[in-house]
């Protein structure tokens, strides 16, 4: 099983959180090693439990002002992932983040995944616009299986 905790503001993740548990079950149908893929929803609402399992993190980009690069930025929306990776024994668990945005947004493009990256000391393994394609969801299903070895 991978564990794939996501947020999502407008839908975007979501749909790309569910078209990769979809394209987990086909993959499962067709060779039983083919590991399943369970989602988690983080939002403001959640009470983090402590993760006990490995897992990935998917999070689209909501950011106000600067670039990041030269000048600072503020994250908004998805600050509820932040919190939770940053509960304790959460972040060792993490074994990669996945980025979503728009490309419009140049040096942003999937600029909070980049930023928990580094702060959570964990890969920034791959990236994605809006609600992603079947070559997304096929690339980053193997990313996943080849950064867990399964
Ligand atoms: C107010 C706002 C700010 C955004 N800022 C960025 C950004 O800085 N970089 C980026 O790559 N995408 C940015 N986006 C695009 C979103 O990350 C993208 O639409 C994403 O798919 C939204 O995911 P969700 O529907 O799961 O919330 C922004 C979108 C909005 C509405």
């Amino acid at each position: 099983m991978i564990n794939v905790l996501f947020i999502s503001i407008s839908g975007n993740t979501r749909a790309f959180a569910q078209h990769l548990q979809q394209f987990a079950k086909t993959a499962h149908e067709a060779d039983a090693q083919a590991p399943l893929i369970a989602l988690k929803e983080i939002s403001d609402a959640t009470q983090s439990t402590g993760e006990t399992e490995p897992f990935f993190v998917l999070v689209p980009t909501y950011l106000d002002g600067g670039n990041g690069i030269d000048n600072g930025v503020k994250e908004l929306m998805t600050t509820a992932m932040g919190d939770y990776l940053a509960e304790p024994g959460n972040a060792e668990l993490c074994r990669g983040i996945i980025g979503s945005g728009n490309r419009n947004f140049n040096e942003q493009y999937c600029l909070t995944a980049k930023r928990y990256a580094a702060e959570f000391n964990a890969p920034f393994l791959a990236d994605y616009e809006l609600r992603g394609t079947d070559a997304d969801a096929a690339h980053i299903y193997q990313v996943m299986r080849d950064t867990l070895a399964i």
